[in-house]
């Protein structure tokens, strides 16, 4: 507010609300993205080196066990796919909407490795329960999961690339064409009705959900503490829906409706 770095004018509101909000949305401190900052590198740095230190201590305090090192693995490699694709976070909600505020700052600085690692914490005060033919089930149910949560951005990102002309599943990708106003004039875009788009709005949020699920697994048989990763994670991504829905709906109008009698389920086809 003091020293903007963009020339975009925002109505002003009481102070409180505008630093918990934040007032831009690329802001640069000594030439680094505050957001990449926080959110890429501290917020996701922390949650993989505070996995690996968990399970270091479920082993030196209990001995090894297969079930913490899925629930760690599953997480390395759900991180080490975000870090492939962080180019493709840079579409998302939280770099192109949010602010870099209070909330999204707290958030990764705070809240990620505090609370995102809740399900391995939890475990090196409560060993898994579960035998090593379970944790291998629990490995592989996450691996897919990872694997079809990545492959349903992937798509959305490849169609992107290629302004519409590629192949989906063997076919010729379908779309639905919008247009919408942005400061340079009116611009043009594509919504993909085919491949995973074509079964679900938001396919990849179910496919996130289960992979969370997957690593709180482990620490199933002590109630719903090791779950709560993935609660917390299933409320975030319903909420999202909402919230992503009604800045699409803003921004592409009729074709956006359009696209929702196409493809009318959100997340689970056929349930919601
Ligand atoms: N673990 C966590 O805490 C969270 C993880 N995530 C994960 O991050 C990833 C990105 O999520 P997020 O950015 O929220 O959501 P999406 O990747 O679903 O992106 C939504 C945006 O994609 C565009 N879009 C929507 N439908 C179509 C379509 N049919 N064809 C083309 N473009 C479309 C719209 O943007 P446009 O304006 O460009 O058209 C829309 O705003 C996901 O894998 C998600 O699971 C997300 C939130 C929290
Ligand atoms: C304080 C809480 C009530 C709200 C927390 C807000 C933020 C910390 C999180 C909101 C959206 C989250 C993320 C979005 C997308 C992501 C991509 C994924 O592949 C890795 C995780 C993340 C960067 C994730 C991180 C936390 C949020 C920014």
């Amino acid at each position: 507010k003091v020293s903007p770095q963009t020339k975009e004018v925002l109505e002003s509101r009481p102070v409180l609300y505008e630093f918990y909000r934040g007032m831009e949305v690329h802001p640069r401190l000594f030439g680094v993205d505050v957001k990449q900052l926080t959110n890429c590198r501290f917020g996701l740095l922390a949650w993989e080196l505070l996995v690996v230190a968990f399970f270091v201590a479920g082993w030196t305090k209990h001995g090894f066990s297969l079930a913490h090192l899925s629930c760690a693995a599953l997480q390395t490699i759900y991180l080490g796919k975000f870090y492939w694709w962080e180019t493709g976070y840079f579409d998302t909600l939280d770099i192109t909407l949010d602010r870099a505020g209070y909330y999204i700052c707290w958030g990764c600085l705070v809240f990620v490795p505090a609370f995102y690692t809740y399900s391995s914490y939890y475990l090196v005060a409560h060993p898994p329960l579960l035998s090593d033919s379970v944790a291998i089930l629990i490995l592989l149910l996450g691996i897919v999961s990872i694997a079809l949560n990545y492959r349903v951005d992937w798509e959305k990102e490849h169609f992107r690339a290629h302004k519409g002309k590629c192949y989906l599943w063997g076919y010729e990708a379908t779309f639905i064409n919008a247009t919408y106003e942005s400061s340079s004039g009116i611009r043009h875009s594509k919504l993909l009705t085919s491949g995973f788009w074509g079964i679900a709005r938001h396919l990849n949020y179910a496919f996130e959900i289960l992979a969370a699920f997957s690593w709180c697994l482990p620490g199933f048989g002590y109630g719903i503490w090791p779950f709560l990763y993935a609660l917390f994670l299933t409320v975030l991504l319903v909420h999202r829906v909402f919230r992503d829905e009604e800045k699409c709906r803003v921004k592409y109008g009729a074709a956006w409706d359009k696209y929702c009698k196409a493809v009318p389920h959100r997340m689970i086809p056929g349930v919601f």
